[in-house]
């Protein structure tokens, strides 16, 4: 099986408190990964480390490997030699809990990112701003209001406009941390069946508590508790039906 991230004795401390174990684990690269387990059990400190936001908070320590694949090689993001932070975090590109728009306009939110991280500007930031919002089936919902307020949306807008304008950047990979959770149902179900096409086109990591989404999203399932990782299964080695949610509870 090709990986996007292989990861090798990670331990991660904030403020001299280990919150993740000595974690070995390699994500692959088709299919989705969803991580699993109760709340404080260390999910999206391992999404994080994928993509080095842990360093962004005070006291945090870290110690062992991370290489992600970018560009047909696999390279490792900490220590000496490797990329800088920036350039890791567009290419594994994070979508998180609650949607994050600047307190600017949508179309402000979309061409920002492009011209800061990619230098694109004008035209063609325009044209990608279209096409990735119609990716997210937003575009024909916002191409009048373009110039309203990000924040003016929905909620569901605004986490599919989050989306748009992350793969705008075109990633190599997306860290999805419970990106329903704040939505209600139909917003919901519009952000999963994006993510079934999208899992087509990128690997995914996502952190979810939902059982059902995980049942339904799923290729690779990672369990974890107390900051370890202590189950990882195969969506073929799921039970079928009615079964499946409790087996995944049983594991929690
Ligand atoms: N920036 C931080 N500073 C201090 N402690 C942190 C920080 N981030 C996470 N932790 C601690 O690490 C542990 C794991 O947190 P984490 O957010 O990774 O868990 P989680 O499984 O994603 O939880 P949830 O499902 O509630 O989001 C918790 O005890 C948390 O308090």
């Amino acid at each position: 099986m090709e990986f996007c991230a292989e990861i090798k004795n990670l331990t991660v401390r904030f403020n001299g408190e280990t919150v993740l174990y000595d974690i070995t684990a390699n994500f692959a690269k088709r299919g989705i990964t969803v991580l699993l387990g109760r709340s404080g059990s260390g999910k999206t400190t391992l999404l994080r480390a994928v993509n080095r936001l842990n360093e962004n908070f005070p006291g945090y320590e870290g110690e062992g490997s991370v290489r992600i694949a970018s560009a047909g090689a696999i390279r490792e993001i900490y220590g000496k030699g490797a990329p800088e932070a920036a350039r890791i975090r567009r290419g594994a590109g994070m979508v998180f809990q609650s949607p994050n728009p600047l307190p600017l306009s949508l179309k402000k939110n979309m061409l920002l990112p492009m011209e800061l991280v990619l230098g694109i500007k004008g035209a063609e930031a325009e044209a990608r701003m279209e096409k990735y919002l119609r990716g997210v089936g937003l575009w024909e919902e916002v191409k009048d209001r373009l110039n309203a307020g990000a924040l003016s949306f929905s909620g569901g807008q605004q986490q599919r406009m989050c989306l748009a304008r992350i793969l705008a950047l075109e990633p190599d990979m997306l860290l999805l941390d419970e990106p329903t959770a704040s939505l209600d149902k139909k917003s919901s179900e519009v952000i999963e069946e994006l993510l079934k096409k999208l899992e087509e086109r990128m690997p995914i990591i996502m952190v979810s508590h939902s059982l059902a989404q995980a049942k339904k999203l799923g290729a690779h399932f990672k369990v974890m508790s107390g900051g370890r990782i202590v189950k990882e299964f195969e969506r073929e080695e799921l039970p079928r039906g009615k079964d499946t949610e409790t087996f995944l509870e049983e594991l929690l």
